[in-house]
Order: structure tokens, then sequence, then C-alpha cells
């Protein structure tokens, strides 16, 4: 008789095998999205300067796009540090918007959650706001992303709250007009790993974060998006409305949906 061993038991290694597995499909759902999307949309003849979200969707996007040959002349713009290492890494040509002053002609990002109308939470990752300033300066945005992020409304699949970046001189004053703006909510800042980083999460560009967890956000996420983007010391906010031109979901069964703007 083989015994397992610890506290490996039969029930918790069923428990990893299927948390593996689960990784695994969802993986290859973000996989299947940024290959369809890369293939469907950039089109070497017609354009030149491309612009790069973040996250591990992304990742996927660059992997095919690196490994098209006919690809590999344009130049590519990033939006973050991550995707600026992969651009390098992958030996592929570097822009910044500076150096674009025609704009970005299509950019593909990756999203925390999407909803019919092609609005998205944005910011689990902390890039929206180099984000958002690439998406802005595009001809064109597209989301990719796994099916779990398909969304009838805001906030009820990606529960960590929405993403907002803020100056850090700023962050109690922010923090204790939210909690006015939103007494039900709750208002968190983003800590890092402590074995990564004591402290919280800084972003890219030495900026903090709050993940405001407001409720489901339904017609309402334009309207929000506008209250928390006038304050002072707001940087950006993690709610992406009207901007998408499609999206693209790998779903577990190996197809791929795309949902385009009404
Ligand atoms: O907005 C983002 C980073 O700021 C990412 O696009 C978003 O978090 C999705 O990430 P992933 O592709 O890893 O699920």
């Amino acid at each position: 008789m083989h015994h397992l061993p610890g506290n490996f038991t039969r029930a918790n290694f069923s428990k990893i095998f299927k948390r593996c597995l689960t990784t695994a499909t969802v993986d290859n759902g973000k996989r299947l999205a940024a290959w369809k999307a890369v293939d469907d949309l950039i089109l070497p003849q017609q354009h030149r300067v491309i612009g790069l979200g973040s996250g591990s969707t992304i990742e996927h996007a660059l992997q095919r796009i690196a490994s098209r040959q006919e690809l590999r002349s344009l130049i590519y713009v990033s939006t973050s540090f991550q995707t600026r290492q992969l651009i390098l890494q992958n030996k592929l040509k570097l822009g910044t918007l500076e150096e674009c002053p025609n704009g970005v002609d299509l950019t593909i990002d990756g999203a925390d959650e999407v909803d019919q109308d092609l609005s998205a939470i944005k910011g689990g990752g902390g890039c929206l706001f180099q984000e958002r300033l690439v998406a802005q300066a595009s001809q064109d945005f597209y989301l990719i992303a796994d099916e779990r992020k398909k969304s009838t409304s805001l906030g009820t699949k990606y529960t960590r709250g929405i993403p907002v970046e803020v100056i850090p001189m700023a962050l109690s004053s922010i923090q204790r007009i939210l909690m006015t703006m939103h007494p039900e909510g709750s208002i968190q800042l983003r800590m890092a790993n402590p074995s990564d980083k004591a402290g919280p999460v800084v972003t890219d560009n030495g900026n903090l974060l709050l993940d405001c967890q407001v409720g489901p956000l339904g017609d309402t996420a334009a309207a929000v998006y506008q209250d928390i983007k006038r304050l002072t010391g707001v940087v950006e906010v993690g709610l992406f409305c009207g901007m998408a031109k499609k999206a693209y979901f790998g779903n577990n069964d190996g197809t791929v949906d795309i949902w385009t703007k009404h």
C-alpha cells in the first residue's frame, strides 16, 4: 500500500488536480482569444503601430505576434513595464507615443470583466493609466479575455472592486471622499504580497491603487467613472466605457466568441 506524504490526502490531491485543470483551461481560453484577435485584427499591409495592453492574456498575444514573421516589422507601443520587457525580449520594435505622433493604428488589451456594451473593468494588474493613455491614442481598441470575464453587469464577476490609481499624497483624502460617495461600499488600498514586498502595490507610475467595491454597476458605469475621475488626486479609474470596438472571448469548449459594439 502506497502512503501519500504528510497531509497529501486523496481529497487534497483531487482538489489540487482540479485546480490545475481549471488553470490550464482558463489559460487555453486566454490563448484562443489572443491568437484569434491577433490573426483577425493586425493587418501588416495596413497597420504600422500597434498598442499592446498588459496582463497574462496579452502575453499570449505577444507570443503569437512574435511567431508571425510579417508582424515582426511593425512598431509596438507598451502599456506597462511588463509589456515593454516582453516586446524587447521577443526582439520586436518598441515605440513610444512620443515617437508615433500620428497615433496608434489599433490596440489589443486584456480585461478583468466585460459587459455586453463592451464596457470593461481594467486594472487588475495595476496598469490602467498607461493602458487608457494608449487606448485613447488608438484608432481602434479591442479586448481579449477568457470566458469567465463575460458579464451582464460590471462588478458581478470581478468583485475585487474598481481599481483607482491615486497620487500617494492624495491617498487618505481620496479614500475618505470615496467612502462618503459609496457608504455601502468598501475602499481598500491594494497591498503587495508580503513575501514579495512589504506595504502597498506601487504602480509603474509611482502611484497607489484603491480597489473600490461598490456593487454591480449596471448602466451606471460611465457615470461612476466620471464621478471618481473628476477628483483631484485621482490619476485614472479602471472603467473603460464606450472604448472597445470588439471583445474576443476564448471559451472552455475551444471556440472563440466575438462581441461587437452595437
Ligand atoms: O487591466 C489589466 C492590467 O492593468 C489587465 O488587462 C487585466 O487585469 C487582465 O489581466 P489578465 O489578462 O492577466 O487576466
